[in-house]
């Protein structure tokens, strides 16, 4: 048996969800311009979910289903209030609260068709709730209720700050969140799906998914984007920086991809988005140093940036705490692991591959007091 590190190159399922083919990115077939261009996130949801656009009165239903869902049960919300350690990471509060939400559902072990759906809208409305209550209760306020009638982004920044979000936040948002939504099978879909394989339930995929997306080398990095740019602080430091960090072989947070060789098609919308949203806050350091950092790592190492690099400087300029920046990937993806769910429920085989193994030969047990 051979294996390959990091499972690289290697086709582990078939899916009709989402394509990386020659760089160029579709969720069922739609390339990820036209759909950054022109469609909703609701839109894409739906797509996601049903392999199909929405006619209108679809995409209504879909809007008033998730509006419907939004609370999240007050036990949940009272958890957060609990927990020993003051600086808990939102992902971890996420991760905590998408599990236990789970025991708030009495159709959590259900596993129909219709409970599924139920749960995938249930999950999508709630969790971002649970993302805007945390990072309000953590500060002493008390957790904005939803509005009805407005979008999945408007609605996220409304819980988030008490206030109604300027058009350009929710338009900057919205994008953010059909960007993020789905990309094949990515570290934490895959987790998702090994994890439903077993045929556990939806809650637990998305749980364990949430682990994964956690990850510096994965979700995690736009957060530590936005670290490296307050730590490198003005323009003029950037090259001495990312030069000295590339020297030592550190890797340089937002840069690479296991599947993208010549470049990330998301990127360039975010830091389209970057660049308008920095001018706007007077800012333009921020897309600046971003600009600088792009040139350099990809003269010195050929490695383009990927959708984590400039979504750090776009959701700075939308005023979010930095470490909300991962559980809003997640607000994001839970889109897509709830689409790989669903069509590994619908064609499932447990998923389990071998190791190759590099441990001792026949070994012949020696008791205790022998060794
Ligand atoms: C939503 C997402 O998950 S997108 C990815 C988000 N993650 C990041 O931005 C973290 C930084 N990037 C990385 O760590 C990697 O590029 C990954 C994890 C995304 C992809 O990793 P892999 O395909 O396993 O590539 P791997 O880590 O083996 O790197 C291959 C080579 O490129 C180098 N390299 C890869 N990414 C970077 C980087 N960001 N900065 C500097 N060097 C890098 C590695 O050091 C390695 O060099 P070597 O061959 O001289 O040892
Ligand atoms: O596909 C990957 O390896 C990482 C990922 O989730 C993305 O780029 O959106």
């Amino acid at each position: 048996m051979t294996s390959t590190k990091g499972l690289e190159g290697v086709v582990a399922t078939q899916s009709a969800i989402s394509s990386i083919i020659d760089d160029t990115l579709t969720y069922v077939g739609y390339d990820i311009d036209d759909l950054a261009e022109n469609a909703s996130f609701e839109e894409v949801i739906y797509l996601l979910w049903h392999q199909r656009l929405p006619k209108d009165a679809e995409l209504a239903e879909l809007k008033k289903q998730l509006a419907d869902n939004m609370s999240v049960p007050q036990e949940v919300l009272n958890h957060f209030k609990t927990y020993p350690i003051k600086e808990v990471h939102p992902m971890a509060a996420l991760r905590t609260a998408v599990s236990l939400l789970g025991l708030y559902d009495d159709k959590a072990e259900d596993m129909s068709d219709e409970a599924n759906y139920e749960k995938a809208i249930k999950l999508q409305a709630k969790i971002a709730t649970i993302v805007t209550a945390f990072a309000r209760i953590r500060k002493g306020l008390e957790p904005v209720a939803p509005k009805a009638g407005i979008s999945y982004a408007e609605n996220f920044l409304f819980m988030l700050s008490g206030k109604d979000p300027e058009a350009i936040a929710i338009e900057a948002l919205d994008k953010a969140l059909v960007l993020h939504a789905d990309h094949e099978l990515n570290a934490s879909t895959f987790t998702a799906r090994v994890c439903v394989a077993t045929l556990s339930d939806m809650y637990s995929g998305v749980t364990a998914a949430i682990g994964a997306l956690k990850g510096p080398l994965h979700g995690g990095a736009n957060e530590q984007v936005m670290k490296m740019l307050m730590e490198i602080g003005s323009e003029d430091k950037v090259e001495a920086y990312i030069k000295e960090k590339l020297a030592n072989k550190e890797k340089i947070m937002g840069f690479g991809h296991r599947v993208y060789r010549k470049g990330d098609p998301r990127a360039k919308h975010l830091r389209e988005m970057s660049k308008r949203l920095t001018e706007l806050r007077g800012e333009e350091k921020w897309y600046n140093m971003s600009d600088k950092i792009e040139e350099i790592v990809t003269g010195e190492k050929n490695l383009p940036p990927n959708v984590d690099f400039y979504s750090a400087s776009v959701y700075h300029s939308l005023g979010i705490d930095h470490d909300l920046f991962t559980p809003i990937f997640a607000v994001s993806r839970v889109s897509g692991w709830i689409a790989h769910i669903l069509e590994q429920y619908a064609n499932n085989r447990l998923i389990r591959p071998r190791a190759d193994y590099t441990g001792p030969g026949m070994q012949k047990y020696v008791p205790i007091n022998e060794r």
